[in-house]
């Protein structure tokens, strides 16, 4: 992570807290206090002290200072939870700012940069990297500061009392500062090779999580996942020879550092027995540096967390700095809903995948793309929602340019039902919902009942109110896709993306899905990625895409007198059909 970095890191995490700068300033204040009311007693043994050396006999005299002494824990304790709280709030508003930002930037960004990147890692950074900061927007600041303060001002008085044991008081303090060096040398860079490491574990355990199905169904154990054994492997090494190389310099840092008394006593006795330190001086200077310590120890265990920050925000910085689409916030007025693709390409890391498309889909028309795997049909489907840009050509809707129509009004136009069906962990009614946010419960079970799903989900045990799991895991996936039909309807969108699943191919589930998508598509542009030809033999055109560009294009009848790619699509699907009704009537046969 370079320098530069860090400092975008730093500066952004400063416009994130600005906005609570009263918070903080008063945390640092209360902290002050706080560190202060921790010296009250320390003055107030080395009076007693005193005092009791002199044959001070009132009884008055000792109460008072005894009531000074408690007064300071009190304090205390006071200030430092006010100060805790202060900064706790204002920090759980800078982390749930960070955290809105990064999601909200999700929403921006081209969707093959969340496709492409594991989700592990942007979890990583969401979550456990946001949480990381915590410690030092919340700790950092106000102890920090209160813990150098103090000590400087104890120095800053020892000066005042006696300039020699002043100077002696800090003779551990080069020592300490070398061990911090020796600590600290390329911090950054380990640091941010640290993060690396984690990030990638988090990436592997995201992913075998994920993958656990196929994991058991080929008898993988997690030590036999290499990749993601190998990455918790070399995170704990690398996390162990990180300690091994600091360990000696943190042992003599913490050993040698509030030694203070070291050089305080042998040279404060020489001193005083030869007559240039008096006794009550000399108490108090010891009692005194003993309280440079504990502040002192704190402070160094902050150092670590602002080290880190840096990185940390310069990691998030990346995600939050990443190119988004941009696109206009005044509304685009297309004329109709005509699409037309022109002379289009598209890359996927730099490997062009479409060359040259250019295709017309006029209005309320159905419009297949068919085309062997790989060809290109999603990807086109997705452009033409305006997933990703495109790096040549356009896609324009009623003659306007994707590019130059905001985003909201392209989503409100198109419903997009992708092959695999994402459900959140949400009910039934809340998952179809997310079609139209503002729909009635009645509306939302109306439109289940018109897309099929309203007889499975009486069955399910809650109903509407049954919690569809991660990825709509407790649902069959044909189950997962008639609600993502129904989520499509109730957004009743005049141009309906279809990216049609090939696993569900029951006969039953066949037909109501079918039927749900007639009624999704009434008075509709339709265009459907259909993998079971049979299913599009009505359409207005199907278009036939082969390695990236349009190989054909007519209606079914045309497309088989004239299409050979087209025809031995067509043939194998049928020789398939016939192969799968003869195994069912075998069955039957054998029944
Ligand atoms: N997010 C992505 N990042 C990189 N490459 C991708 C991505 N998505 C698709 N591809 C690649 O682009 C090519 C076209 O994929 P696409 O999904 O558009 O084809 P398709 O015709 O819809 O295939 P299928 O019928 O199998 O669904 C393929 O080679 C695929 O591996």
């Amino acid at each position: 992570m370079g320098e530069k970095q860090m400092q975008s890191g730093f500066s952004r995490l400063k416009e994130l807290a600005a906005g609570h700068r009263g918070s903080y300033i008063a945390s640092v204040v209360f902290a002050i206090l706080g560190v202060a009311g921790t010296m009250v007693p320390y003055i107030a043994v080395s009076h007693i002290i005193i005092k009791l050396i002199e044959g001070q006999r009132s009884f008055a005299f000792y109460l008072s200072w005894c009531a000074v002494a408690a007064l300071g824990y009190l304090a205390k304790s006071l200030f430092h939870s006010i100060s805790t709280t202060l900064s706790h709030k204002a920090t759980f508003a800078v982390i749930s700012e960070l955290r809105y930002r990064i999601a909200e930037k999700l929403t921006r960004v081209p969707m093959g940069y969340v496709l492409n990147t594991p989700s592990g890692k942007i979890k990583n950074s969401m979550v456990e990297k946001v949480d990381s900061i915590e410690p030092a927007l919340a700790h950092v600041l106000p102890e920090m500061t209160s813990n150098l303060l103090i000590p400087l001002c104890i120095v800053c008085y020892l000066f005042v009392l006696d300039w020699r044991m002043a100077l002696i008081s800090l003779i551990t303090l080069p020592i300490g500062a070398l061990c911090y060096m020796g600590m600290m040398k390329d911090y950054e860079t380990k640091f941010g090779k640290y993060v690396g490491v984690s990030k990638h574990m988090n990436a592997t355990a995201v992913e075998y999580i994920n993958g656990i199905e196929v994991i058991k169904a080929f008898g993988q154990s997690a030590s036999s996942y290499a990749k993601f054994s190998k990455a918790v492997r070399e995170n704990a090494e690398y996390g162990l020879s990180w300690m091994k190389e600091v360990q000696i310099y943190f042992a003599m840092g913490i050993g040698i550092w509030p030694s203070v008394l070291i050089g305080v006593l042998p040279l404060g006795c020489v001193f005083y027995m030869n007559g240039s330190l008096s006794a009550p001086v000399f108490i108090t200077v010891m009692i005194l540096a003993l309280g440079i310590v504990a502040p002192l120890l704190s402070a160094l265990y902050y150092t670590d967390d602002i080290a880190k920050i840096g990185t940390i925000m310069g990691d998030i910085g990346s995600l939050l700095d990443e190119k988004e689409l941009i696109r206009p916030r005044v509304p685009a007025k297309p004329q109709g809903l005509d699409i037309k693709l022109h002379n289009l390409s598209f890359s996927y890391d730099k490997i062009e995948i479409l060359h040259n498309v250019s295709l017309s889909i006029p209005a309320f028309s159905v419009t297949a793309l068919v085309g062997p795997s790989g060809g290109g049909k999603s990807t086109i489907a997705k452009l033409i929602a305006s997933f990703w840009d495109v790096d040549g050509g356009s896609v324009s809707i009623g003659g306007v340019d994707v590019k130059n129509i905001p985003s909201e009004q392209l989503n409100d136009m198109i419903a997009y039902v992708a092959q695999d069906t994402y459900l959140f962990d949400e009910t039934v009614l809340e998952n179809i919902r997310m079609g139209n946010p503002k729909a009635s419960d009645d509306a939302v079970k109306a439109v289940a009942q018109s897309a099929g799903c309203h007889d499975f989900i009486l069955s399910l045990e809650h109903g509407y109110d049954t919690v569809a799991g991660g990825a709509g895991g407790h649902l069959s996936g044909g189950e997962r896709q008639r609600i993502a039909i129904a989520r499509a309807m109730l957004k009743d969108a005049p141009i309906v993306i279809l990216d049609e699943a090939t696993a569900y191919t029951d006969p039953e589930n066949e037909s109501v899905i079918q039927s749900a998508i007639a009624k999704l598509v009434e008075g509709k542009t339709l265009i459907v990625i259909a993998h079971r030809l049979s299913t599009i033999t009505d359409s207005d055109q199907i278009i036939v895409i082969d390695r990236g560009r349009v190989a054909d294009w007519g209606r079914h009848e045309e497309l088989l007198a004239s299409s050979p790619l087209y025809r031995s699509m067509w043939q194998a699907h049928i020789s398939a059909k016939d192969n799968v009704k003869d195994n069912v009537y075998e069955e039957a046969a054998h029944v």
